[in-house]
Order: structure tokens, then sequence, then C-alpha cells
């Protein structure tokens, strides 16, 4: 099992876009969240913003789509440069198709749950995700704490990804920190996102380190 440890740009300064990518290239993916004032209850940024930050740094863009009809929208975070595209089972027409469509379009497909969203209704999907995103906290905002009544549903959900002898990863997504991380990985988890624990730090690359070593620590297993 790959670790990866993917910094979200939601918690970098949005005056150096560019600038903060690049602090923590090392890492495996950039997460970009993508919200819409509708799905969730902020705003970030779109297409031609991740346009932008695919130009500005070597580390491949993971895109979280906190968006109503995602259906439409994925096709064209892939043109702008993302190698990897969530959207949400809460917001999607199609999720089937959606998935097939990301994955012809030559990106990793992957499907994220609110915390009150449970897996079991989705196990029969997993064939078609590279990747199953379980939030650890309600999706809107950094600096949240981690909600950790979501630990049971990371090992569930790492138990019928085994049951099903799939390679897809399980993201977690939500006050992960120095604090939380061990918990995740020993729960199942194998991608975690960190914003305001990588960009509040420091050294935002020293911080990625710190949390990979934290995660390798608790699985005994070395990252990518
Ligand atoms: O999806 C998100 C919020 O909806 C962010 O990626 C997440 O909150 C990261 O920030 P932090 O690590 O500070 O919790």
């Amino acid at each position: 099992m790959a670790l990866q440890i993917n910094p979200s740009i939601l918690s970098a300064d949005f005056s150096r876009l560019a600038d903060e990518a690049k602090a923590v290239e090392g890492a495996d993916w950039l997460h970009v969240d993508v919200m819409d004032n509708h799905f969730v209850p902020n705003l970030t940024l779109g297409v031609p913003v991740v346009e932008s930050l695919g130009k500005a740094t070597e580390t491949p863009l993971d895109c979280h789509l906190m968006i109503d009809d995602p259906d439409r929208w994925a096709p064209q975070y892939i043109e702008a440069g993302a190698g990897s595209v969530t959207f949400h089972v809460e917001a999607a027409a199609a999720p089937v198709r959606l998935a097939r469509e990301i994955r012809a379009k030559g990106a990793r497909a992957s499907m994220a749950l609110k915390p009150a969203t449970p897996i079991e209704p989705y196990e029969d999907l997993l064939p078609e995700l590279d990747m199953l995103l379980v939030m650890t906290v309600e999706p809107g905002f950094g600096g949240q704490a981690f909600l950790d009544i979501m630990l049971p549903k990371i090992r569930r959900t790492r138990q019928l990804i085994d049951k099903h002898g799939l390679q897809m990863w399980l993201q977690v997504d939500g006050g992960v920190s120095a604090a939380t991380i061990e918990r995740c990985a020993e729960a199942g988890a194998d991608v975690f996102v960190a914003g305001s624990a990588v960009y509040g730090a420091d050294d935002p690359a020293k911080a990625v380190q710190a949390l990979r070593q934290l995660a390798e620590k608790a699985t005994g297993t070395p990252g990518t």
C-alpha cells in the first residue's frame, strides 16, 4: 500500500498560489478544493485557476469538486490539467457514467462521501473508481476539527476494498494533522489530504515529510 500526502491548497495564500504550490513540491499530489457556494457554503476557484496551477507546478493536481452538477464540470477540470478528479456522490446525477468518463479522458476517477453518507450502498461501484474519499470534516472549510467518528467508516471502506481485491486508494480529508494521521493510517487510509497542518507550518515541505513519517510508522509501510 502506497502512502501519499496531498497538501490542500485551500489553506495556502491565494495571492501567491504558484509559490505556495512550489513550496510543497515533493508531495505526491496537490489537492485543489473547488467549491461553488451551492454544494458547500464557500467559494474558492474554478477551471482557469486549475489550468494556471497546472503550469506552475510539477506536482500532479488532485481536484476535489465540492460542486453541484459534477457530471457537467468534471471533464473541464481534466482538460485544465487535473490528473485526478473527485466528485461527490451526493451531487452526481450518474456516478458510474461520470467515473467512466473521467477514466476515458485519462484521469483518475474518485468519489467522495460526506460524513453522513455511508459507504455500503456504493460497494458495487468501487471497481469503477481509482480512489474513494472519506471526508473527515463537513466539506466547505479548512481548519476544522477531525471527526473521529469517521474512523469506523474508514475501516469498513478498507475492508470492502480488500474484499474485492482492488488496488484503489483510500483518501481522507479534513482535520488530518500530526495528531490524527496515525489513527487514519491504522484504520486503512493511504492518501492523506492536509491543509492547515501543511500550510500553517513554518516549513510546509518539512510538514509533508513529518506527516509521511507518522503514517509510515503507524502502518510499518514505506511511502512512495
Ligand atoms: O476539503 C476540504 C474542506 O472541505 C479541505 O481539503 C480540508 O478541509 C483541508 O483542510 P484541513 O486539513 O485544514 O482540514
